[in-house]
């Protein structure tokens, strides 16, 4: 498609506003920027003093004027002025013209009521979106993000699991005819190895290092090969640093909870699922997106609970950015998938 000279300059742009990680996809460019969605703000003036990497680099270790933020939990916005700040400063990254205001298309969790979405609109729209700021539900962004045929008449099954939301959509000729969205992703698996490791062993963790733990040693199914590895946090009782040694069974028994509600997400989604379109299920399998998707063993778990073929989309973390910056590329083709300003109650 022909782009006008304005496309150039406002730079159209979707933003996947996540819990963990901001992504954002740039008209004609792809994803430009990839950052944690953390701000570390100095507490006596309420001042940014980092955004992004920088400032996740910080968490848990900031003096006391400073605190490191992260304002969105469990997929939507905890802390509205400071996630305003965070997008002022990532759409500014991207977008230096001040003349000009970017059409934008920003990702929310399907679960969100309509107080959170106009929150969400608002934000990009304080923070230099042009009105309306258009929103995308995140399966549906990740289903067009992987490659599933939505607007065809056949049943496309995806789950995103990211930091704060599980989404579970079932689409079929462009619209999302099933869903269920749950406020648990991998934020639930870090808190649950860092109450474990402190039950069990008296150890006091971090956010980072459990998020760490997780991500080396997290399973959630049998591994062909079980292993071990040291883990260091502050002893309880003495105070002082520890290492203690811990198995991945140990891991995987510790975030078992979280795991259950994620794989009952899947099955109670696929109860509702009309029967044609279950049967299409069955055919093409489960499409697994979102960092939760790279967790050892979740596919496997999936399938041997539902005995549908999973397969975990390619670069899972960035599908919801790809499939909102398609709808930018292809505005007037995906319109119908974008909710905007207007159409919002
Ligand atoms: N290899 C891995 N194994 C397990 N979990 C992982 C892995 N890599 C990333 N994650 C987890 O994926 C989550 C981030 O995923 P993603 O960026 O898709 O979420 P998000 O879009 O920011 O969150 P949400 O969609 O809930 O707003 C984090 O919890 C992170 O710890």
């Amino acid at each position: 498609m022909a782009k006008g000279v304005g496309a150039f300059l406002s730079r159209d742009m979707a933003v996947d506003l996540g819990t963990a990680n901001t992504l954002v996809y740039v008209r004609g460019k792809g994803i430009i920027l990839n950052e944690p969605s953390v701000v570390a703000i100095d507490t006596r003036d309420g001042r940014p003093l980092a955004v992004g990497a920088e400032a996740k680099r910080m968490i848990g270790r900031t003096p006391s004027n400073i605190q490191a933020i992260r304002p969105l939990k469990d997929g939507v916005i905890a802390d509205f002025e400071i996630c305003e700040k965070m997008l002022r400063y990532f759409i500014g990254k991207v977008h230096q013209s001040r003349f000009s205001k970017p059409r934008m298309i920003i990702c929310v969790p399907s679960g969100i009521t309509g107080v959170e979405q106009r929150a969400v609109q608002e934000a990009a729209e304080y923070a230099g979106a042009r009105k309306p700021a258009y929103i995308i539900e995140e399966p549906m962004a990740a289903a067009i993000g992987a490659g599933l045929p939505i607007h065809e008449p056949s049943g496309n099954m995806v789950v995103d699991i990211g930091g704060g939301t599980t989404e579970v959509a079932v689409i079929s000729l462009g619209g999302i005819v099933t869903s269920k969205s749950i406020r648990i992703g991998g934020d639930e698996l870090d808190e649950a190895i860092i109450a474990y490791v402190k039950k069990e062993y008296n150890l006091a963790l971090g956010e980072r290092t459990a998020e760490e733990i997780k991500m080396t040693l997290g399973s959630a199914f049998k591994l062909p090969e079980e292993l071990q590895a040291e883990i260091r946090g502050r002893d309880l009782v003495t105070g002082l640093p520890k290492t203690v040694l811990i198995s991945t069974e140990e891991i995987r028994k510790a975030i078992e909870e979280p795991i259950n509600s994620i794989v009952d997400a899947v099955k109670d989604t696929l109860d509702a699922t009309p029967p044609e379109l279950s049967a299409d299920i069955m055919e093409q399998g489960i499409v697994l997106t979102g960092g939760g998707a790279l967790l050892a063993g979740l596919a496997e778990r999936i399938h041997s609970e539902t005995s549908m073929p999973i397969v975990v989309a390619d670069n899972p973390l960035d599908c919801v950015a790809i499939g909102s910056g398609q709808c930018l590329e292809e505005f007037e083709a995906l319109q119908q998938v974008l909710i905007s300003a207007s159409s919002r109650r």
